[in-house]
């Protein structure tokens, strides 16, 4: 029988609605004590690590989840299950997908409907994820999110709507699987790329939406030697308003990386475009083009290769996402 960690974090899946229709976190946690159901199809092992809305999760959280789930490898479990609130998932499962130093498989879930809720999905979702966690094909695929009978990977999966069930989407690539009646099921291939172990965090590194008529007083916000990274969500295949170029020349010259990743839902970022702000004009300055992420994975990318202390070349290899 496999052994399945459980780790706790929060969340709605942890929440119950109150009698005003409010959602709010329990002192104890509901799924946690549900998880009985499963046992005797793995043997599961919970730890509820935290208890917290996941807009309150930062990257030093996620650095405890993911040394959690390394000494769980040490200890010799088989998979990992770790609920967390959907507001910031995918950048948890996205950190742990890049810091992950094993092969076994890490699993992300959550709810959109809190434990009392009419149709919570929580403990559906809890249960699909121990069953993903335990399948063999499951290995070697990094971090994943089971929600809604799919299989997503870390690497490319957003939260896509605000209350529906459905949420969690692949855009441009598709799940990488399904869950059925407890079994899942992969149809598709994740190619891998690489890794960065890392023992501490360095946050300071910012994102930064584009918009038209957009200006430099964003840039020139964060042109401070305390800043370092920033991601831009930039317009279309990857391009700017030519008015933001002074204030990022100014980041560049403090040696500050710059990623630069598409706002548009769909599709990847190139440097297509040659007029002022276009992104073969903005790759030739040094900005550094991340291709297939978006905007806070990006981000997460970038921050882990700067913990991990990646620079120059390194670090641009790592953050542009290539295929390695
Ligand atoms: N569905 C959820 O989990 C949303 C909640 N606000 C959270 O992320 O903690």
């Amino acid at each position: 029988m496999k052994t399945i960690l459980a780790i706790h974090t929060g969340g709605t899946i942890s929440m119950s609605q109150n009698e005003k229709g409010e959602v709010v976190p329990n002192a104890e946690n509901p799924i946690a004590k549900e998880a009985t159901i499963i046992n005797g199809q793995v043997n599961l092992i919970t730890d509820e690590l935290f208890n917290l809305p996941s807009p309150h999760v930062t990257p030093s959280v996620m650095l405890q989840i993911k040394q959690r789930i390394d000494r769980a490898v040490t200890e010799g479990v088989d998979g990992v299950v770790i609920t967390h609130g959907t507001d910031t998932l995918e950048e948890t499962a996205y950190f742990l997908d890049l810091t992950q130093t094993s092969d076994i498989p890490i699993v992300l879930t959550g709810a959109m409907r809190s434990s009392n809720e009419i149709g919570s999905d929580g403990l559906y979702n809890f249960q699909s994820a121990i069953m993903v966690a335990a399948t063999p094909e499951s290995q070697g695929k990094g971090a994943l999110v089971v929600m809604n009978d799919e299989i997503h990977t870390a690497r490319y999966v957003t939260k896509t709507h605000t209350t529906n069930v459905a949420t969690f989407r692949t855009p441009t690539f598709g799940p990488i699987g399904v869950v059925a009646k407890g079994k899942a099921q992969y149809f598709q291939e994740l190619i891998q790329q690489g890794t960065c172990d890392i023992d501490h965090v360095d946050d300071n590194v910012f994102l930064i939406k584009a918009y038209a008529g957009m200006d430099g007083t964003l840039f020139n916000a964060i042109a401070t030697p305390e800043t370092k990274g920033l991601v831009i969500e930039g317009l279309g295949a990857g391009n700017l308003p030519p008015a933001t170029l002074p204030a990022i020349e100014k980041l560049l010259a403090l040696r500050i990386p710059i990623v630069l990743v598409s706002r548009c839902y769909n599709g990847v970022a190139q440097d297509i475009y040659d007029y002022e702000g276009g992104g073969i004009e903005l790759t030739k300055m040094g900005l550094i083009l991340c291709q297939g992420l978006n905007g806070q994975k990006a981000r997460i990318k970038l921050l882990v290769g700067l913990s991990g202390g990646l620079t120059g070349d390194r670090l641009k290899a790592f953050v542009s996402n290539a295929i390695s």
